[in-house]
């Protein structure tokens, strides 16, 4: 009774906003009920349907409020304040410590500042050759596929595409997982990302104690490949900084005009209130680069070939452009200036983000109270403490900002007309967006070039099932057929 009591003023503060009956001190348990990570989307509609775009719903002493709407959450993501992950993000700690992704307050603050120029345009101009020569050998890997008339999961092929690419780009680092290369470490990162992913949608398992005592197995495996995986990392951190030290050293010195600088290089050279980032700073923001560069830009790409598969039309106009940029005899060089140009693929990227949002939520724990004004709850007030959930993919298909919101229709991008930059936010936006936006972007770009140059996609194999985890999964995997092109 007295915690009910004391719940009386959050539960006075937010009763504008809609939500499901509240069972006295359960809260919300019949909702929650029977949600499994793949019927979580289909039930958020129907709730979006019964409550609007804004639900409150209580779990025990839990607030939480989930929002599909732009207009509200602009003003959380735009917060200088609200910047503090879900305690969901926990699951991920022991691998990236206190990393950008993780961190928050003055930690988080200082290495965003540190961290933004490396991916600087000079800096992302060098990475090119990177995706060219990579994607070349994706091509190389999927024409084993090409036959023609079988169905395959292309995400491990493009998976071990983008390790291999943040690999070396984050860490100057070749682990060759597309050629079974350094199995050890890229084994390690995959394995861990899978047990990451498997927690995440396994509540109980957050917490490290019932996961070790539940799964002694699964525990005792991952803390093997944790420290396979930094210890990998502390040795590329430490040749970098020594070779950086010799060629400071050396008469005519400074790698950086030598040799292609990796993030790495950039944090090794910074500093943060006059003094140099420590190997366990660097060791941690690497880490995050590892997890985050490579995992969302697998499952984006995937996505976008699985649904270029079931739209010949979009891929005929995508090699008209690829071929009127490039030339038909593929003379003109990829350069960012190029890459640019690809006005229709951006589209068609951008679209593919819009249906299959590799980050399908995102999660924030209210530090402050969080005040607002919005033009159907009023001004309101949602109490600190409180759990914030902004549901990506359902402002993409919100039909009030996307017609025919099941349609996949990139020209709808060409002259998008939103109220708001924040309708279509896969990146996330405000001071928290994604810092790997453009490198995604061009990446995507560089891939899909090489990819639509060399193979006709074919419907082939099941259709996609979304599953929910850290990054959006499909539970038959995402599937299609290749047939090479004769060029
Ligand atoms: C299609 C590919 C990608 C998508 C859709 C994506 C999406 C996102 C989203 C939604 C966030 C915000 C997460 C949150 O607030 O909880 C985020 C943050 C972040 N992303 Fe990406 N990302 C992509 C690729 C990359 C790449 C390639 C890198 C690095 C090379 C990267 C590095 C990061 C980092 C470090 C953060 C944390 C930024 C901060 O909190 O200041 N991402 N990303």
């Amino acid at each position: 009774f007295w915690i009910h009591l004391s719940q009386k003023p959050r539960r006075d503060a937010v009763k504008n906003i809609n939500g499901p009956y509240n069972i006295p001190l359960l809260g919300a348990l019949q909702e929650s009920y029977g949600l499994t990570p793949e019927n979580i989307f289909d039930k958020s509609f129907e709730m979006g349907l019964k409550y609007g775009l804004v639900l409150k719903a209580w779990i025990f002493n839990r607030l939480i409020i989930a929002s599909g709407d732009a207009e509200l959450n602009e003003q959380l993501l735009s917060s200088t304040v609200q910047i503090r992950k879900h305690t969901l993000y926990s699951i991920l700690h022991e691998w990236l410590g206190n990393g950008l992704l993780t961190s928050d307050g003055h930690k988080w603050y200082t290495r965003r500042r540190v961290i933004t120029p490396a991916f600087h345009f000079k800096i992302l101009e060098e990475f090119v050759e990177v995706f060219n020569r990579n994607s070349k050998t994706l091509v190389n890997c999927l024409a084993t596929k090409a036959d023609g008339k079988s169905a395959f999961d292309v995400y491990p092929f493009v998976c071990a595409h983008t390790l291999d690419i943040i690999a070396e780009t984050a860490m100057g680092t070749k682990v060759n997982a597309q050629t079974g290369g350094t199995k050890q470490y890229t084994n390690a990162v995959l394995e861990m990302t899978k047990t990451v992913a498997w927690r995440f949608l396994r509540i109980h398992l957050h917490s490290d104690f019932l996961f070790s005592v539940l799964h002694p197995f699964k525990k005792r495996q991952s803390e093997k490949n944790l420290k396979i995986m930094h210890d990998f990392t502390h040795k590329v951190i430490k040749e970098r900084r020594d070779a950086l030290e010799a060629s400071l050293k050396s008469a005519n010195g400074d790698v950086a005009t030598k040799k292609r600088m990796a993030l790495l290089d950039v944090l090794l050279q910074s500093t943060i209130d006059g003094e140099p980032l420590t190997d366990e700073d660097i060791r941690e923001e690497v880490d995050t680069f590892m997890f985050e560069g490579h995992d969302t830009t697998a499952t984006s790409m995937a996505c976008s070939l699985y649904i270029l598969a079931r739209h010949p039309r979009v891929q005929d106009k995508l090699l008209a452009e690829i071929n009127q940029v490039y030339g038909e005899d593929f003379s003109k060089p990829i350069t960012l200036q190029s890459l640019n140009d690809l006005k229709y693929m951006e589209c068609v990227i951008k679209e593919s983000l819009r249906k299959f949002p590799p980050v399908p939520l995102i999660a924030r724990n209210l530090t402050e109270d969080f005040k607002y004004t919005h033009s159907i709850l009023g001004d309101g007030v949602i109490p600190a403490g409180s759990e914030f959930i902004v549901i990506v993919f359902g402002m993409g298909y919100d039909p009030q900002a996307f017609d025919n919101p099941l349609n996949f229709i990139p020209e709808r991008h060409e002259n998008l007309d939103l109220k708001s930059s924040f309708q279509f936010i896969p990146f996330s936006a405000g001071p928290r967006n994604c810092i790997g936006q453009k490198f995604a972007m061009y990446e995507m770009k560089v891939t899909l070039i090489h990819v639509i140059r060399s193979f006709e996609l074919l419907p082939l194999g099941e259709a996609f099932v979304p599953e929910l985890g850290i990054v959006l999964r499909s539970v038959t995997g995402m599937q299609l057929g290749l047939r090479k092109r004769t060029i």
